[in-house]
């Protein structure tokens, strides 16, 4: 037979994710303000008095056998209790429930004591043994209750007040008692382990905080208010639920009319009619669910929809240190898996959750009208049920965390090495790769293990106890169709209402479980979405007409991700409208640094660096942009046509000046060659271009923005002498009122700059054009003789530097 209350949890997990869990920062007012803990609940905290607590609970403890002795005493129907308790019957005597209280003082005065004495392990202790006390607490209730059943079947209806009383009584008191135990099990003394109390709240606070970011029901209760436009669909989908439900919660009462229409009364008309009404009914609530399903999902497919759209605003508008920190793999994984099983698994579970406890709700009504005893024992094994599914759905959602960001981890190492496949290849280094993920994958595979064990034991003892519900249900009905206190069709219809409410506990439990994975995944989706970018672009400054005067003034800068590592120091130099600056020096001195800095793509720590006597924060971010735009050492272009990556970020640009950028970035001629022109597609970041056609198709997309401020960062790296030259020829011939910034390794296209700024470790050591430096001797010399030498004869410019450096040096005798 199948139990009534089976339930079942699915052992889930399948997700992908991301991140790891953000450091919790000390808590003080502003730390309890920025998570979005009221401070008045430290207040709170730090008013509770534990002796207030502990005189409470000896009170009570004093109190609860005075009233169950004297409840008893009047309840009691011998001549008195010492006559009660040495004829005890266990259908008229009520001393066991007496007993019951003397158990209940004698545990609450255990815990009294233990936390008077021992101040330091006391609550703790109370707090690990929370759940057996709820047992404990449970059964003495259950025990009640189970009298009430015994009494019953002596006196119908039970009249006597104070049998009543002392069974509330005994319910209220069992219930002070768990309260109690768990006030007194958060109590903090005030001093612990010689740590000052404040010290001790702030840790408690910190588990506070975790408690309240386990408030699954917010996290819930969120995400359904990000469906209030879709109110409209949710109450259409929510009354189709309720028909659905009417019929589904009537057919056992129509099968119990048909089953007494053949077996009882034998009654044709009475049996055809519940039959009818039975195929209305089921129509009915098959055409509803349909509706009803249909309705969730789609209201739930425009959540996703709405959630992506939140975390990609989010995601684009945080600083770029925080793309630093985080990494692209674990990124995306929030984008795509997580958001999807927030909705799949959310739409899922809010679908089934109404409809079973709506179902529930009639069920649980129609068996009270049935049998009011038969419903009493069959609520008695519940809470038991309740108890293992909180327990279990605490740990699954806990491992359901750990899978995510295990799997996030693989996921981020597979995306590392299919995105670099060429490299890994080069290196012959499949092997090692594919074992490194292994590794990964076989952290999740020890996870999903824990998983599966959970799930055993929550089987087990979940089975176990709905065995045993099933077995007294099964004979205590007997009982009562026997004692002819109820009928046989009664009991036929109460254990088909059972296995319905079987089913929706079922599907409750399993909803728990589901909740659980997917109130994982919505935190850190919203950990994303509630992240306020640390640096912000709210400057607001945009002036007419813009010189394009470049000042680094004492900038003093370390990344975020190094704060202790000064890359530049003490910085300061200015670039001049009209003239070309270089930038060299020796690989990791900070010159790509600066143009982070120039593009306001990090903060300064010192120092300010300013445009037009400006500081570059002040001006608005489009504008900024504009007027500043850089050409990087490997430009991104998008997988779009290389028409649309000339006019990225620009609206309706005509042909003409996407020709004539082209052009000028020396780039036309091969553009026109492909047989799509400027439609040609350019592939996966531009894979689709060699590496120079890239770096002109970005140099355009600079140009046609007609910047004050141009930064080439090794933008030319890749190009031939020849397109190098034709570029710069270009750049010089409309340098008019425009600064240019440019970095390269290849000194010879820095040759020609009116300035050229030498650095080294984050300082500017020398500075004037390249005659003046090489004249000068010292960094910038040593850079042209070591790639000179490094060249050979191969580059002209530099055969030619190497001639004026030799003479140079003769001269300046520095040169040996
Ligand atoms: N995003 C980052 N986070 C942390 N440190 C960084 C980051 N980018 C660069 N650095 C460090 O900053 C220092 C300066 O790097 P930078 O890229 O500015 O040097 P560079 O002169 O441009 O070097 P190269 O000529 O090799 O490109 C280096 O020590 C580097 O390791």
């Amino acid at each position: 037979m199948r139990s009534p209350c089976r339930w079942k949890q699915e052992p889930g997990g399948k997700s992908a994710l991301c991140h790891e869990e953000p450091q919790r920062e000390p808590i003080t007012r502003r730390g309890a303000a920025r998570s979005g803990l009221s401070y008045s609940v430290l207040e709170e905290a730090r008013a509770m008095n534990p002796c207030h607590v502990t005189i409470f609970t000896l009170i009570f403890t004093a109190l609860d056998p005075m009233v169950t002795t004297i409840l008893y005493i009047y309840s009691c129907k011998k001549a008195n209790i010492i006559q009660d308790i040495i004829h005890f019957n266990i259908f008229h005597s009520m001393a066991d429930v007496w007993g019951t209280c003397l158990l209940r003082s004698s545990i609450s005065l255990g815990a009294i004591l233990g936390v008077t004495w021992n101040k330091t392990d006391g609550p703790r202790r109370l707090q690990t043994s929370l759940t057996p006390m709820t047992l404990v607490c449970y059964l003495i209730a259950s025990y009640a209750m189970i009298k009430l059943l015994l009494f019953s079947e002596e006196e119908k209806p039970i009249q006597d007040p104070w049998f009543w009383s002392l069974l509330v009584w005994t319910c209220i008191s069992s219930a002070v008692m768990l309260l109690t135990w768990k006030t007194m099990g958060e109590m903090t003394p005030c001093r612990q382990e010689g740590r000052p109390y404040s010290e001790v709240l702030e840790e408690q606070e910190g588990k506070k905080q975790d408690g309240e970011r386990e408030m699954s029901g917010a996290t819930v209760g969120r995400l359904l208010s990000y469906s209030k436009e879709d109110t409209g669909y949710l109450l259409t989908a929510f009354f189709f639920l309720l028909l659905c439900t009417l019929g589904e919660i009537f057919s056992p009462y129509y099968t119990g009319l048909v089953i007494d229409g053949i077996v009882v009364q034998r009654s044709l008309k009475q049996f055809s009619n519940a039959v009818v009404i039975l195929a209305v009914l089921a129509v009915g609530s098959s055409f509803s669910a349909g509706l009803r399903g249909g309705l969730f999902t789609f209201t739930f497919a425009r959540l996703n929809i709405r959630i992506r759209n939140l975390l990609f605003r989010s995601l684009v508008s945080q600083e770029i240190a925080f793309f630093d920190e985080n990494h692209t793999g674990d990124i995306i994984s929030r984008l795509t898996s997580d958001t999807t099983i927030v909705s799949d698994v959310v739409s899922e579970n809010v679908n089934v959750f109404l409809r079973s406890t709506v179902k529930a709700v009639g069920v649980i009504v129609f068996m009270f009208s049935l049998s009011w005893q038969l419903s009493l024992l069959t609520f008695l094994g519940f809470p038991i049920i309740m108890l293992v599914s909180r327990v279990y759905g605490k740990y699954y959602k806990k491992l359901a965390k750990e899978v995510q960001t295990a799997l996030a981890r693989a996921n981020s190492t597979a995306e590392e090495t299919i995105s670099a496949i060429k490299t890994v290849r080069s290196f012959a280094n499949e092997e090692t790769e594919a074992n490194v993920y292994s590794e990964k994958l076989q952290q999740v595979y020890t996870l999903y293990k824990k998983e599966a064990i959970a799930y055993t034991y929550y089987v087990w003892s979940t089975g176990f106890t709905q065995l045993v519900l099933q077995i007294s249900i099964l004979y205590y009905g007997g009982h009562l169709v026997i004692s002819g206190q109820t009928t046989s069709g009664n009991l036929i219809s109460f254990v088909i209402y059972e296995f319905l409410l079987g089913d929706c506990m079922e599907s409750i439990g399993s909803v728990y479980g589901g909740l659980m994975q997917g109130v994982g995944a919505a935190e850190k989706v919203f950990e994303f979405i509630d992240r306020k970018p640390k640096m912000v672009n709210d400057g607001t400054y945009a002036p007419e007409h813009l010189e394009g005067k470049v000042e680094f003034r004492n900038v003093t800068f370390a990344y975020p991700t190094r704060p202790t590592t000064q890359v530049l120091k003490n910085l300061s130099f200015t670039l001049y409208p009209g003239k070309i600056t270089a930038l060299v020096g020796p690989s990791g001195s900070g010159k790509s640094s600066c143009l982070n800095i120039l593009e306001n793509f990090y903060s300064v720590q010192e120092g300010e660096v300013l445009l037009d006597d400006g500081d570059i924060k002040m001006y608005d971010h489009k504008y900024l942009h504009t007027r500043v735009s850089m050409v990087s050492q490997e430009p991104v272009l998008f997988a779009r046509s290389i028409h649309s990556n000339i006019s990225y970020g620009l609206s309706s640009v005509p042909l003409e000046v996407i020709v004539s950028a082209s052009k000028r970035a020396n780039a036309h001629n091969f553009i026109t060659e492909f047989q799509n022109g400027y439609d040609t597609e350019t592939g996966e970041k531009g894979a689709q271009l060699s590496g120079g056609q890239k770096q002109r198709v970005a140099i355009a997309r600079s140009l046609i923005r007609n910047p004050r401020v141009l930064i080439l960062d090794e933008a030319t790296s890749a190009l031939d002498a020849e397109s190098e030259h034709a570029i710069q020829q270009a750049m010089n011939s409309d340098l008019q009122g425009r600064t240019v910034l440019i970095i390269a390794h290849r000194l010879s296209t820095v040759e020609k700059a009116h300035n050229i700024i030498v650095l080294d470790r984050g300082r500017v050591v020398q500075q004037g054009t390249h005659k003046e430096l090489m004249e000068e001797g010292g960094l910038y010399f040593q850079l042209v003789q070591r790639q000179v030498s490094g060249y050979g004869d191969q580059d002209e410019d530099y055969t030619r530097s190497l001639h004026d450096c030799t003479e140079q040096s003769r001269i300046k005798k520095t040169c040996q």
